[in-house]
Parts: C-alpha cells; sequence; structure tokens
C-alpha cells in the first residue's frame, strides 16, 4: 500500500508521547499532506492524529475546506490506516492491517477542550487564507478596534508572531523588499502591535485555527510586506542601497570582454598523476601568447623553468616575485595574480577544484569567469566538472571535456608499517599533517634505519621546498625519504614509491577532525610517477587502525561541489562603503557578509583572516580604504603575534609617507636547533610579506624590495641547509598551532616523545 508523507506522519506521531504546541511542524507536515491529498494515492491513506485541542479545532477548518473525514484520539492505531474522526466522538472505519511496528502513543495527550464559543462556526473564516493580503492590510489599518481576543487565543497569537520573528524563511523573504536581517526583528515588533490592535474576529480565528506555522508565516507575511512598506520607506531606501551595492549575483556578467569571446574551454579531468596539466602544458607552449594560473607560487616556477628551458620564453608574475624574461609572450603566475585585461590565445588553469575552496576558490572563479583567452585549459579533479558545465552555460563558452586515468593504478599496500618507523624503506614519502610530527619521524628515521630524510612542509619557501623535493629526487645521494606534511599533496614532482601516512587525523585550529577523503586521495596520489624510477604507486598507513579508513577513502568517489567561491572586488567594496560611510574597513566586510546576495552556485569565501588584520589595522589613521583593502591581503601568518607586529609597523610607516623598511637581524648560519629553525622560518614570512606589499603599493613606498629578496633567498639557502642537517626535537610554536597537550581519557598528559618511545 502506498502510503508516503502519511505514514512518515504515523512515525512522527507515534514517537512523541506529547503533541502539544510543540507539535505544530507535525501538524505543518500533516496539514500539507491533506491539503495536497498527498496520501490519496491509497485508498486507504493513512492519517492519525493525536487530538490535543488546538489541533482538532485546526483539522476541523480543514476537514471542512476539503470534505475530507479524518482522524481520531486515544487508540491503538496499528490495524487502521483510515480513521475517521467527528467533533467529540471517535469512530474508527475501513479498518485494514498496516506493517508498521509503532503505535501511535496519544494516550499522553489528554487535552482539555478549551472551548472558545468564537469557533462555533469554522465556515466563517475559512476563506481568510484565500483573502487579497493588499485589501487585508487595508482593512487593519482602517479598523478602529480589533476582535476582543480570548487570553487562550492572545497567547496563541502571541506565540505566531514569536515564530514568524524568528523564522529564517520570513527574514530571508523581507530581503527582497530590503528589510535587512538587523532590521527585521524591529519591523516584526511594530507589525505586531499593529496587528494585535486591528485584528478582526474572522482573521484571529484563522490564525489561531493554524497556529505558529509555515501555513501562518505565509499568511502574515504579504500583509507584513505592505506594512513595511507603508512604516518604513527611509529604512527601506538605506537598506536598499547597502543590498544593491552588496550585490554579487551574476558574477559572469562582471566581464563583459570575456562575455563577448566566443572563448573554448578544455577540462582536463582526472586523479592525480594522469597527465593533466602535461596536456595543458603542451598546447600553452604551442601558443603565440599564453599564460598559466598555479594554485601555488612553487608550481609557477616549476613552469617557469619549464617552459623556458624548453625554447618558450616565460615571465614569472607571483606575489612575491615579478621576473619578466626578454621578449617573452608568456606567463607563468599564481591564479591570484591573473590578469583579465591582457588577451592571450591559451590560458591553463592548474588545479580547478580549487575553485571551492573555502578561502581561495574566489582566484579561480575570477579567472574561468574573466580571462581573455580564446581556449582556456582547465585541470583538476572531476569533482567540480558539473558546476563547470553550468557555468559555461551561463557564460556561453564551449566546453569540451577530456577525461584520463592514472597511467599506472595506485595500489594499497596491505602492510602497514605496523607503527614501526623501522619499516621505512627506500622512496617512501612519510606524510604527518603537523610539523612537530614531521621533526619526530626524521629524527627517528635517521637514528634508528640507515634512511636519510628531505622535509618539506608549508611554513618552508618554495624554493626551500624545491631543493629538498630534488634532493630527495636524486638517486645518487643518501636523501632516500621524504617526511612531509600535506603540503606535498600538490605541485612537487617527486620520485616516490610508497606514501606512508603517518596519521589520518589533522588539527583544524580547534581539534582533530579526520583528513578528507580528497585530500588523502591527492596525497596519495602522489606515488608513483610516469618515467621515473617508481612508475608504479603504493599507498599504506604507518599504524594499522588508520589502514581501513585508507581504503574507504580511496575507493569513495569525487564528492561533487555545489558552490564555487567569490569574493568581491576593490571596487564593489569601495561601493558598499559608500552607503555607510562612518563604518570601519572590518564593519564593512561583516555588513557586506551579511546583506550580499549570491546566486545559488556560488559563495562568499571565508574571511576571517582578513577582518583580523583590519581589525589591528583600525587604529592606524590615514590608510586609504584601498591602502586597507591591500594590506589586509597580504600574506601573513595571523596566529604569529610576531609577524602581525612587523605587519602593523609596515601599514604605520607607510600611512606616515615613510619609506617602509625592514628591521631585522640577518642570521649568519644555518639554524643549529628547533628556536632557531623557526626563527629562520618566521624571517622568511615576513620578508615575503614586504615583497609582497611593495608589489601592490608604489615603489618608493616600499623601497628595499631587491634587498628583500636577497635576504629571503639566503634565508631560503639557510632553511635548506638546516634541514639537511637538522637532527633536533621541535618546538611547538609560541602562538596557536597545535595544542601541546593531548587528552587521554584520565585527564591530560604530555605526547612521549618518539625517541623514547624508541630507545625504549
Ligand atoms: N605524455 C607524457 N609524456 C611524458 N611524460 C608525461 C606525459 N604525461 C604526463 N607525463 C609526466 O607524468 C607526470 C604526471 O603528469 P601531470 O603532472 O601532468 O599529472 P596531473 O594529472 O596533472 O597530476 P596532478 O593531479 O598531480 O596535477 C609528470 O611528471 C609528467 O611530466
Ligand atoms: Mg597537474
Amino acid at each position: 500500500m502506498a502510503r508516503g508523507p502519511a505514514t512518515s506522519l504515523y512515525r512522527i506521531f507515534s514517537s512523541r508521547k506529547n503533541i502539544s504546541w510543540d507539535g505544530f511542524s507535525l501538524w505543518n507536515r500533516l496539514f500539507h499532506c491533506i491539503r495536497d491529498q498527498e496520501y490519496s494515492s491509497s485508498p486507504k491513506g493513512l492519517i492519525f492524529v493525536s487530538l490535543d485541542f488546538p489541533i482538532h479545532q485546526r483539522l476541523t477548518s480543514l476537514i471542512n475546506l476539503q470534505n475530507i473525514q479524518l482522524a481520531s484520539k486515544s487508540k491503538k492505531f496499528r490495524d487502521f490506516n483510515l480513521i475517521h474522526w467527528k467533533p467529540y466522538s471517535t469512530e474508527i472505519v475501513n479498518g485494514g492491517k498496516i506493517n508498521e511496528n509503532g503505535v501511535c502513543d496519544s494516550t499522553a495527550i489528554e487535552s482539555t477542550p478549551i472551548i472558545d464559543s468564537s469557533f462555533g462556526n469554522t465556515n466563517s473564516f475559512k476563506n481568510v487564507a484565500f483573502r487579497d493580503p493588499v485589501q487585508l492590510y487595508q482593512e487593519l489599518r482602517n479598523s478602529e478596534k480589533g476582535v476582543k481576543q480570548t487570553p487562550y487565543g492572545s497567547e496563541i497569537l502571541h506565540e505566531i508572531f514569536m515564530s514568524f520573528g524568528k523564522s529564517g524563511w520570513a527574514s530571508n523573504q523581507a530581503l527582497a523588499i530590503y528589510i535587512g536581517r538587523s532590521f527585521f526583528p524591529t519591523a516584526v515588533h511594530k507589525f505586531r502591535s499593529f496587528f494585535f490592535k486591528r485584528c478582526p474576529a474572522d482573521v484571529f480565528k484563522y490564525l489561531i485555527s493554524i497556529g505558529p506555522c509555515r501555513e501562518s508565516e505565509r499568511f502574515l507575511f504579504p500583509i507584513f510586506v505592505e506594512f513595511c512598506l507603508e512604516k518604513f520607506p527611509d529604512e527601506i531606501k538605506r537598506f536598499q542601497g547597502i543590498v544593491e551595492s552588496a550585490d554579487l549575483t551574476k558574477p559572469h556578467t562582471w566581464f563583459p570582454f570575456a562575455r563577448a569571446m566566443k572563448r573554448k574551454i578544455i577540462y582536463h579531468c582526472g586523479p592525480t598523476n594522469s597527465g593533466k596539466t602535461y596536456n595543458a602544458l603542451q598546447r600553452l607552449m604551442e601558443a603565440k601568447k599564453g599564460v598559466y594560473c598555479s594554485p601555488l607560487r612553487l608550481l609557477a616556477m616549476e613552469v617557469f623553468d619549464k617552459m623556458n628551458a624548453h625554447g618558450v620564453y616565460c615571465s614569472l608574475y607571483t606575489g612575491q616575485e615579478k621576473q619578466s624574461v626578454p621578449f617573452a609572450n608568456h606567463i607563468a603566475c599564481t591564479v591570484e595574480m591573473v590578469s583579465t585585461e591582457e588577451l592571450y590565445d591559451v590560458a591553463v588553469i592548474d588545479e580547478i577544484q580549487m575553485i571551492a575552496d573555502l578561502s581561495r576558490g574566489y582566484a579561480w572563479t575570477r579567472a574561468l569567469l574573466g580571462l581573455k583567452a580564446d581556449e582556456i585549459h582547465l585541470c583538476g579533479d572531476p569533482s567540480v566538472l558539473n558546476i563547470v558545465r553550468k557555468i559555461c552555460s551561463e557564460t556561453g563558452d564551449e566546453l569540451v571535456e577530456n577525461h584520463y586515468e592514472r597511467f599506472k593504478s595506485l595500489q594499497v599496500e596491505k602492510e602497514t608499517l605496523l607503527g614501526d618507523l623501522q619499516n621505512v624503506r627506500s622512496g617512501d614519502c612519510i606524510v604527518a599533517f603537523s610539523r612537530r610530527e614531521i621533526f619526530e619521524v626524521k629524527m627517528v628515521i635517521e637514528k634508528f634505519t640507515k634512511h636519510r630524510c628531505c622535509v618539506i612542509y608549508g611554513v618552508l619557501p618554495p624554493e626551500t621546498r624545491r631543493q629538498q623535493a630534488s634532493l630527495f629526487n636524486d638517486q645518487n645521494n643518501e636523501f632516500d625519504v621524504l617526511v612531509a606534511s600535506d603540503a606535498v599533496g600538490m605541485g612537487l614532482n617527486l620520485n616516490i614509491r610508497r606514501v606512508v601516512f603517518y596519521s589520518l587525523e589533522k588539527y583544524n585550529g580547534e581539534k582533530f577532525v579526520p583528513v578528507s577523503a580528497t585530500q588523502v586521495k591527492q596525497i596519495a596520489g602522489r606515488a608513483g610517477r610516469r618515467a621515473s624510477h617508481y612508475p608504479d604507486g603504493l599507498a599504506t598507513t604507518f599504524h594499522l587502525h588508520d589502514f581501513s579508513y585508507l581504503v574507504k577513502c580511496l575507493k569513495q568517489p569525487f564528492d561533487e561541489v555545489k558552490k564555487v567561491g567569490l569574493f568581491p572586488f576593490f571596487e564593489q567594496v569601495e561601493l558598499f562603503a559608500g552607503q555607510l560611510p562612518n563604518d570601519t574597513f572590518c564593519q564593512l566586510l561583516d555588513k557586506f557578509g551579511e546583506n550580499c546576495r549570491l546566486d545559488g552556485s556560488y559563495f562568499l569565501c571565508q574571511h576571517d583572516h582578513i577582518k583580523k588584520v583590519a581589525k589591528m589595522l583600525e587604529k592606524i589613521q590615514g590608510l586609504s580604504l584601498q591602502d586597507r583593502f591591500n594590506f589586509c591581503f597580504a600574506p601573513v601568518n595571523i596566529r604569529d603575534q610576531k609577524a602581525m607586529l612587523h605587519l602593523l609597523e609596515f601599514a604605520s610607516s607607510y600611512s606616515q609617507n615613510h619609506p617602509v623598511s625592514i628591521t631585522m637581524k640577518m642570521p649568519k648560519d644555518s639554524a643549529k636547533n628547533d628556536s632557531e629553525l623557526l626563527d629562520l622560518e618566521a624571517k622568511h614570512q615576513v620578508l615575503s610579506m614586504y615583497l609582497w606589499l611593495s608589489h601592490y603599493f608604489k615603489e618608493e613606498t616600499f623601497p628595499y624590495a631587491q634587498k628583500a629578496a636577497m635576504m629571503a633567498t639566503n634565508i631560503a639557502e639557510l632553511l635548506g641547509q638546516s634541514l639537511t642537517k637538522a637532527n633536533w626535537k621541535p618546538e611547538s610554536r609560541k602562538n596557536g598551532g597545535k595544542p601541546k597537550l593531548q587528552e587521554n581519557k584520565n585527564g591530560y598528559e604530555r605526547p612521549m616523545s618518539l625517541v623514547k618511545v624508541y630507545q625504549k
């Protein structure tokens, strides 16, 4: 028997002992079910109702409207699929077996019938729901005095308005008439006072009969609209200005030149190590003029080197470096830096799945929508294929899909390392998710085995990462094991035989969470590389207990991405700021986030780090909005107080029109311990930030860019030397980072040193 929604109602009713006003959502579902006669696919539609009095009343009106006989009371209903109800009596008809096991427990609801004389004739208010809201509003407006409300009815009406005021649906809809979220509660409050004073009898009865539910929200909303339009024209006008200036809908229309072109988009779709980038680059090198958009500086540098090595002159353009090669028609850049003004024959946007990245996704969206190139090659996994299809249909671009498979499939090695680093082999890449673990693992391997380790992690400058990668790739030295963070997942060409996950949990700034399947796949996929020493890839875990999760992740298909990132340009923020001239930049960002409108395929990228910098810079006077905007995007680790202080100094000096200088003691030797290594890392980050700023502001304001570049290169070299020698106990960063203490069942204890574990 087809039971659909009514059956689920049955289940809900069965699981609740007390259906009172809390049961409005149930009521609401029931209402729709009856109104739309969804149950009628079965001649014996299954509808169980626990009748407390208000529900009973509302059903009465509905039954009259729909000419349905319905319901019952205080029985075990499992044997019946249609139960007829008549006011104040119970009659069960049309019995029949159903297979449900639940019992509708309505016995707990012994309602006290609160009989309100005004409910005598239900037909008198049944038409209220269909009345013209404009007319109804006029009537309310013109009425001197509303119906005398019973305490019971008044209480329900209060609840209806309370629920209306909290309704996400209503506050969302109100945005359409420019009632902002922050003003919505005030508007509802005033509307309530107005309504209570003037509510006529039939409207009152109708609302009481349906209670606080979606239906009452939908009934009240158009009347509320009329009320707001008349009472709050100034607020509406002001908010309209705000909303219109925070409109991020139809982002494809922001690039009219690109829209005027008939672009051809080629999506190279496949897993890691399948030749996507290789093929896109082949096409790029044939073009007269082209651009490669990289997710990382490191990868931009690799492509820059590769193109020039192939005799295709290519310049490099990242936030930190601009290397113009004479006669070059090609550019390798980071995706944030790509120009949407320049015309190209061919563009490559690598790792297109990053378009859904919560923080940086907007840069890929901008490149995809805005690049003025006849041919655009996208390289990435299948997760964003559908949304790219959708975007292309909006932009009118032609989409060609090239699907790839891995050259050799990735094998999972059943034998894990069984928790013992002595099982490490040549060509292994041990992936750990914290800097501390990386150094511990390196130390143990070097102390207790014959292997030597290179290390790669996110904070290291790209030059150092490359130096470590080539040390590892070179077969003619003793460095045959790589210990790396998830930074290894993208960009570097590495000769990895086997990826070993040291753990599959990662600290997200608050707690440990499992590493996502997508990331596991991406990292594991680094194993095995065409035409290398290890063409076949293997993946396994350090601990046996992580193994099943690894297998699960590798088997899992790619999740389909539904939304891609977006962030306003400076000009959009400036327009928005015009509406709120007294707000600080940080407040502007908050309000923009609250009020911006987006199409269904887009989300606003996270900008907490931008807000944190904005907040810090608030105390500096004399910075224009654009200056603030630029400073806020500077690459700074917001958890590193020293780096933040440097940024503050830079901004302060800039605001006073002083040439911004770097005050930093240059280290002479490589690090001898972990704190010296941390110092080198931090110094490099500050120099990198200076270089970044020097490209965004006028040269004379940051006049020491060359010196900073030299210092950065030296530090990167010292970092490389330090890592090669490093065999010390890692320190935790002073500011933020992963917690030092780990929880166990009996309280907290320090994690045991891995070296001690092995010595034991
Ligand atoms: N047709 C080819 N001839 C020679 N080498 C190739 C070819 N295709 C790919 N390779 C090599 O195989 C390796 C992996 O290729 P590529 O980097 O293009 O993979 P990918 O699918 O882009 O992987 P990822 O997801 O890691 O970006 C590279 O070292 C590349 O040079
Ligand atoms: Mg690639």
